[in-house]
């Protein structure tokens, strides 16, 4: 099928768009993308989706992960490599502690625009409680709580894009030039907080897989897939000036395909079924995912399968699922027995942030370690009971040791949470709490086979 333009997509008004007061700056930013070379390729892609369809068979699992919004400020080397670094570090947990392929994507290389519950904040200052525009993430307006700050600036849109194509560079020699040779995998544990039971855990695994490395070694067996891993890009595709003038014509198929990320997902406010996100999304041929939370009936789940995945193509749709800790236990079941019933080919995959979130006593937007965990484990019994397959999870983490989140094995409080706040926007696992739900998913993983 072919793209529909930028003009029939804001014709139907898509959600969480920024309010530019300059449409030619807007139109000007757009021509320049649509002469940047692709980010990925068309190709990569379509291996991604092959993977994702092993998912959805049961025969690998997907490790999802990153910040809630990316910032330049935060295109690091340092800050891209411990990130990288704490993801090499879950996927091996998964992969040794529960004997299952791990699929590694990255909720990073884009992940620059929100979408918001208000269009405006508010603040109390000297004179007054003071309402200016919400902060939309660093693709659209700054964090700083002035005037003009928040004017959203189209410059931003190509801002993104060098960013990203900065940090994709750097996950790309990362993962092939050495970094994420297995190795290395002791390494990754360097400075580590020595204290954490996680830490030591790690290490005594990774002692293991050491042992078995220079046996597999010592018998002629030394596969590249010890030296190296693939890696995957993926973001909210929520700011449609940018995706647009980021879709290109695939040379070898002439297909469109998003070359912004190796996969893209629609949020739960933009999945609409008429809406302008669920249009461009029909257009594209890249792996995609659609967040599905409360609200969710089966009927639109089915309702967005039939109109995001005309042809039942295995690995080509994702839903993603947000209930929360509370919900998911009666949410998910009548959603995964009708679409199962139907014969409708997805991936399950757990987002177990955003359902969970909550305003601390101390005014911090945080979630409990032991609610994140407890949605995994209501998703995994859920598909347990219907003998269909848990495949994945998509987490936002870092790999600094940020306080967050509440709980986990550091046992950070409400007060705690002031010692190193630093999201922009939603809550972190920190480094530790991520090593820590990696091994505690790959239990629940062992206990429940995906295949
Ligand atoms: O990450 C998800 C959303 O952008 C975020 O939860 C919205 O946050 P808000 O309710 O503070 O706007
Ligand atoms: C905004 C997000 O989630 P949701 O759309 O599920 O709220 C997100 O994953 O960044």
């Amino acid at each position: 099928m072919s793209i529909p333009s930028l003009e029939q997509l804001q014709a139907l008004h898509p959600a969480q768009q920024p309010t530019y007061p300059d449409r030619g700056a807007v139109d000007a930013a757009v021509a320049k993308l649509r002469q940047s070379p692709p980010l990925v390729f068309a190709g990569e892609c379509d291996e991604l989706k092959d993977k994702i369809a092993a998912v959805s068979r049961g025969e690998a699992f997907l490790l999802a992960g990153g910040d809630c919004a990316e910032t330049f400020a935060e295109v690091t080397a340092d800050n891209v490599r411990n990130k990288l670094r704490v993801l090499l570090q879950m996927s091996v947990v998964l992969t040794y502690a529960a004997s299952v392929p791990v699929v590694k994507l990255g909720r990073l290389a884009g992940q620059y625009a929100k979408p918001r519950s208000s269009d405006t904040e508010t603040r109390e200052t000297p004179d007054g409680p003071v309402t200016l525009p919400a902060y939309r993430g660093d693709a659209v307006n700054g964090i700083e709580f002035t005037p003009e700050s928040r004017i959203p600036d189209p410059q931003r849109l190509v801002d993104v894009y060098n960013a990203s194509a900065a940090t994709l560079n750097l996950v790309r020699a990362f993962v092939t030039g050495g970094y994420a040779d297995l190795r290395q995998v002791h390494t990754w544990n360097n400075d580590f907080v020595r204290e954490s039971p996680y830490a030591q855990r790690y290490e005594l695994m990774a002692g293991e897989i050491e042992r078995a490395l220079t046996f597999m070694k010592a018998i002629g067996a030394d596969p590249d897939e010890f030296h190296r891993v693939d890696f995957h890009s993926s973001h909210e595709a929520l700011l449609l000036d940018y995706e647009h003038a980021m879709t290109r014509i695939d040379s070898r198929t002439q297909l469109p395909y998003n070359v912004s990320a190796h996969m893209v997902w629609i949020g739960e406010r933009t999945r609409q079924l008429d809406g302008a996100h669920v249009e461009y999304f029909r257009s594209i041929r890249n792996p995609i995912g659609c967040k599905l939370g409360p609200t969710a009936t089966a009927d639109d789940a089915l309702a967005l399968a039939a109109r995001l995945n005309p042809a039942n193509e295995p690995g080509r749709l994702t839903f993603i699922t947000r209930f929360g800790a509370q919900k998911v236990r009666d949410g998910l079941p009548p959603l995964v027995e009708k679409v199962t019933a139907e014969g409708v080919q997805v991936a399950w995959v757990s987002d177990p942030m955003h359902g969970n979130t909550f305003e601390a006593s101390t005014g911090y937007k945080t979630r409990r370690f032991d609610d994140v965990l407890d949605e995994i484990q209501g998703f995994f019994d859920v598909h347990r009971a219907l003998g269909t397959v848990p495949g994945g999870m998509m987490v936002e983490m870092t790999g600094d040791d940020v306080t967050e989140i509440v709980g986990g094995g550091e046992e950070i409080d409400e007060h705690g949470l002031a010692h190193r706040y630093e999201s922009v926007v939603d809550p972190r696992l920190n480094r530790v709490q991520s090593l820590e739900l990696a091994f505690l998913v790959a239990e629940m993983l062992r206990s429940t086979p995906t295949g």
